[in-house]
């Protein structure tokens, strides 16, 4: 029996259990195995199961942004509007079949977007172009997912389903929960919060499950059974998403408020050009890129062309954003603004300082 079997068998099986006490654990167990099937049908260059690598396409920029939807939702259409990238567009579906970059040039930052073929419904299981649509997703630092404005609202659940299970997890923080493996001593479990999504003998079936026998489990979150299986997976992707529904110029002004309303949420048409510039500036704030300008000693800083860098960067990224050598010679490094702890005054600081949005940078070399 193949895997995409197996995981159906599992699935079928999950389905027709009841959920209740007394299956909570079989079904933990359940999960974990189908969990364990879904990795290892994502593993590269595994022939047998077409591997489940993206498409290759260099990372350039500041930040990527993968655009992910149904087909002819206007993916390609978008593209060739807000970028110098012309993708082609067309009224049937998957005109797009390979994935093409753009960039988006905003507020200092330049950022990649990446047009991708439509994926459709069983994507992550190997159907059409979908599992590597999927996998390059993984790839991105934004996915806008792209919704059809006239189409129903099971679109936009369809999809997290394709992507959930590729492991990439959106708008969510990784789970706080610490996890170490060790050769003796037995499974020590502490939580530091009321669990009530889960309990520790569901937590203690699954590390069995996964003959996990020696381990420390540092709870200190009210997880769910899927939460703590992410944890001990490991490769989950915490991906921030930004849901576009485009084509509002056909549908009425109350199911577009409606729509404007939700979360994470930016209506648009491509066609009519509403909503573009606004969209950008919802990527490009998504994106949280910290800018960082620098200043050469007795000079202004230079404000028109700042280091973009992601969320969590260093001095050492900024020295590595201006050139190779930087932190090779690096002596100290002086910042101002929000990360300097005697703002308005200048910090002394080393190579892991965090940097903040708009610091200012002067770097001194040996
Ligand atoms: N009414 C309306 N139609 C649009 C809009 N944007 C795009 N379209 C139309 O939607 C169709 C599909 O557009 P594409 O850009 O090719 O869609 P896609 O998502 O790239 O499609 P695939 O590459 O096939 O997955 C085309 O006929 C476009 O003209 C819009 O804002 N409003
Ligand atoms: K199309
Ligand atoms: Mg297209």
């Amino acid at each position: 029996m193949g895997i995409i079997e197996k995981i159906k068998e599992i699935e079928e099986e999950m389905a027709r259990t009841q959920k209740n006490k007394a299956t909570e654990y079989h079904l933990g167990l359940l999960k974990a195995k189908l969990a364990r099937y879904r990795a290892q049908l994502l593993e590269p260059d595994k022939k047998s199961s077409g591997g489940g690598t993206g498409f290759d396409v260099q990372k350039s920029g500041d930040a990527r942004v993968a655009l992910i939807g149904f087909p002819s939702v206007g993916k390609s259409t978008l593209l060739s509007k807000v970028t110098h990238t012309a993708s082609e567009t067309a009224a049937y579906e998957f005109t797009t079949l390979t994935a093409i970059p753009g960039v988006i040039e905003h507020q200092g930052a330049r950022i990649q977007l990446l047009d991708l073929p439509g994926i459709v419904e069983g994507a992550s299981q190997g159907r059409g172009r979908g599992r590597q649509v999927v996998a390059t997703a993984k790839t991105a630092d934004l996915i806008v997912m792209m919704l059809d404005a006239t189409k129903s609202e099971e679109q936009r659940r369809l999809l997290e389903i394709e992507l959930d299970a590729v492991g990439i997890r959106l708008n969510k923080q990784k789970p706080d929960v610490v996890f170490k493996r060790k050769t003796t001593g037995g499974i020590t479990i502490n939580t530091t919060v009321k669990l009530t999504k889960t309990d520790e003998k569901t937590i203690r079936t699954i590390l069995a499950g996964y003959k996990l026998h020696n381990c420390d489990v540092m709870i200190r979150e009210d997880i769910t059974t899927d939460e703590f299986i992410d944890v001990l997976i490991g490769n989950r992707k915490y991906v921030p998403c930004l849901y576009v529904y485009n084509k509002i110029d056909a549908i009425s002004l109350e199911r577009m408020d409606q729509l404007a309303r939700e979360d994470n949420t930016v209506v648009i048409s491509c066609e009519q050009d509403l909503n573009l510039d606004y969209l950008i500036e919802r990527m490009w704030s998504d994106l949280r890129l910290v800018r960082v300008y620098t200043k050469k000693r007795g000079a202004h800083p230079d404000l028109d062309d700042p280091v973009c860098l992601r969320q969590g960067a260093t001095i050492e990224d900024v020295c590595n954003g201006i050139h190779r050598s930087l932190a090779t010679n690096f002596r100290y490094a002086l910042v101002w603004g929000k990360s300097s702890k005697f703002s308005p005054h200048a910090q002394k600081v080393s190579l892991t300082h965090l940097v903040a949005d708009e610091d200012v940078v002067s770097v001194f070399t040996k």
